[in-house]
C-alpha cells in the first residue's frame, strides 16, 4: 500500500518515500490513515491479510480500534521466524535478480540498510509478538523453510482460523 502511494506520487508517497529508502519506519499516523482507507474498498467485505502491519505497538492499538468500529473480529497474527544472516543473503540476492532483469534495485535492498531495518524491527516490532502471545491470537511458522512449506503453514493457520 504505501509503495503504492510512493507510485503515485502522492504527498504522502513523497514523505514516505525518503523514510521507507533509509530502511526507517513511516510514521504510524500515516500508516493508520492508510489501512483504515483500504479495508473499507468493497474486496475488503469478506475478509483481508495486513501483510508487514502492524509494525508498532502504536498500529496495534490502532488496529484493533479499526476493527471494534467495524465489528471484525481479528483472527491470527502470523510471525514468520528467520535468521537475520539468512536475510542478508535474501536481501542481496534480491537486488541482484532485479538487476540481472533490468528492473529498479529497492534502495532499502543492501547490508546497510538493511541493518537500519533490522533495528527497528527490534526496537518497535519484536514487542508485538508478546502482545499478540498474549491475547491467545500469536501463530508461529518457520521463514526458513522451503516457500512452498511456508506457503502450505501459512494456508493451514488461515484454514483453521477463517470461517
Ligand atoms: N506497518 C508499517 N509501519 C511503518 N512503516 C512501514 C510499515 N510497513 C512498511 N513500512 C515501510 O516500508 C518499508 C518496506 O517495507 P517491507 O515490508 O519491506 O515492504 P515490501 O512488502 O514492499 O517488501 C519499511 O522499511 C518501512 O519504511
Amino acid at each position: 500500500m504505501l509503495r503504492a502511494a510512493v507510485q503515485a506520487g502522492t504527498e504522502v508517497g513523497k514523505r514516505a518515500k525518503a523514510v521507507m529508502d533509509a530502511g526507517e519506519l513511516v510514521s504510524d499516523a500515516i500508516v493508520n490513515a492508510i489501512v483504515a482507507e483500504r479495508i473499507d474498498q468493497p474486496d475488503c467485505a469478506r475478509g483481508f491479510i495486513l501483510d508487514g502491519y502492524p509494525r508498532t505497538l502504536v498500529q496495534a492499538d490502532a488496529v484493533e480500534a479499526m476493527l471494534a468500529e467495524r465489528g471484525i473480529a481479528l483472527d491470527s497474527v502470523i510471525e514468520l521466524v528467520v535468521d537475520d544472516k539468512a536475510l542478508v543473503g535474501r536481501i542481496v540476492k534480491r537486488a541482484e535478480d532485479a538487476k540481472a532483469a533490468g528492473q529498479p534495485v529497492r534502495k532499502d535492498d543492501n547490508p546497510a540498510v538493511f541493518e537500519e531495518r533490522l533495528r527497528e524491527y527490534y526496537k518497535k516490532t519484536a514487542p508485538l509478538t508478546g502482545y499478540y502471545y498474549a491475547k491467545g491470537r500469536l501463530r508461529t511458522v518457520d521463514g526458513m523453510a522451503s516457500i512452498d512449506a511456508v506457503t502450505a503453514e501459512i494456508e493451514k493457520v488461515l484454514a483453521v482460523t477463517a470461517k
